[in-house]
């Protein structure tokens, strides 16, 4: 078998790794050649995963031609604000008939939409049926370490999701599938902005209590805002949903985390996005969710004051007392 990954940052990388335990060869694209030439001669990606051991059954290219010709199953893991650019350079190259798995997390600015959504979107109507999502736990870093790692891969066709879960299926890395798309989806996006506002409370030295409460909130919204896309509850309390976001909230290996906990510290977002190579998805999704809350008039406290912090300037300490003093609620009021 042989497959494709598009993608060379940390989580490609990482997922190459793990394709190469089933497949005779993976190609893997990334657009840096500093990157691609490291992997084909040092067989490591110094760059996003210094140290760590890349499979000889992997093999990088500039290429999307080469990296796509004859695979079984194609993985996409750029950024979601690049997938849609990446996508349109890669279409006439996608094979037919295969699996097309996104496993970016996010919402696209302005459209609004979910990774699957933007593929249904820009690529062919034959393409659709093949379109599948992975999200869920899972640190690239562990990842590629090959430490025990459990995810969902989500399709409208469970065929296909049940495809990409034996690719993927090895002694480390075990995958649940699913037909909920869009909980799983939203589960995996809106976590990104709820692990900032956990940063935040990190940098500003609020303790545990804070950190839970934001948790446990911040996974009432996101199912409030999923639920009302069509997901089915359910999907919020699993691997992509309570799992990843307990995950970001708590992992010091986070990007989300860590631009939040800077915030805290009060530092300003272009500074602290000048010092990060990687990406930190959450900070484009608040925008999605801000619009998301206007457009739905769904509630979603916690990523509102992730806007106003991140792109309007506000105080983090301000936002921290204007959440505590909302108007009371009952919990089981569903806002
Ligand atoms: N790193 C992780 O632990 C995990 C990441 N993800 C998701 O995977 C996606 C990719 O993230 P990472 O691999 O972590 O990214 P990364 O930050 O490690 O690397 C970014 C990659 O995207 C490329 N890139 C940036 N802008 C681009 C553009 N305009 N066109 C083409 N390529 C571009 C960079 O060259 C680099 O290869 C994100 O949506 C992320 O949320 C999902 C699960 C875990
Ligand atoms: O999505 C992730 C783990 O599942 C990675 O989270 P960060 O992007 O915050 O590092």
């Amino acid at each position: 078998m042989r497959g494709s990954v598009i993608g060379s940052g940390s989580f490609g990388t990482a997922l190459a790794n793990v394709l190469a335990v089933n497949c005779e060869e993976v190609r893997l694209w990334g657009r840096e050649p500093a990157v691609v030439e490291a992997i084909n001669t040092q067989h490591e990606n110094p760059a996003y995963l210094k140290g760590i051991p890349i499979s000889e059954r992997v093999r990088a290219t500039n290429s999307l031609q080469e990296a796509l010709e004859g695979s079984e199953l194609v993985v996409l893991a750029t950024p979601s604000h690049a997938t849609r650019e990446v996508v349109a350079k890669a279409q006439a190259f996608l094979p037919r008939h295969v699996p097309i798995v996104t496993v970016s997390k996010g919402i696209e600015n302005g459209t609004l939409l979910t990774m699957t959504e933007l593929l249904e979107d820009c690529l062919p109507e034959e393409f659709h049926p093949y379109l599948a999502v992975l999200s869920g736990p899972s640190f690239a870093k562990e990842l590629a370490r090959r430490m025990p790692t459990v995810v969902t891969i989500a399709s409208h066709w469970d065929k296909v999701a049940v495809r990409c879960q034996k690719a993927l299926q090895t002694e480390t890395f075990r995958s649940y599938t699913s037909t909920d798309v869009v909980g799983v989806q939203y589960g995996g996006a809106l976590k990104n902005v709820i692990a900032i506002a956990a940063g935040m409370a990190d940098g500003l030295g609020m303790g545990h209590n804070a950190r839970a409460a934001i948790i446990t909130r911040g996974l009432a919204e996101i199912t409030r805002l999923a639920v009302r896309k069509g997901a089915n509850p359910l999907t919020l309390s699993g691997l992509s949903g309570m799992g990843d976001l307990v995950l970001t909230c708590t992992g010091e290996l986070s990007r989300n985390r860590h631009v939040g906990m800077e915030l805290g510290k009060g530092r300003k977002l272009p500074d602290i996005l000048a010092d990060m190579k990687e990406v930190a998805e959450g900070v484009k999704t608040a925008r999605s969710a801000h619009e998301l809350e206007q457009k739905t008039g769904v509630e979603l406290p916690i990523c509102h004051q992730v806007y106003l912090i991140a792109h309007e300037g506000k105080s983090a300490r301000t936002a921290v007392v204007d959440l505590m003093t909302r108007q009371p609620k009952s919990e089981l009021s569903g806002a």
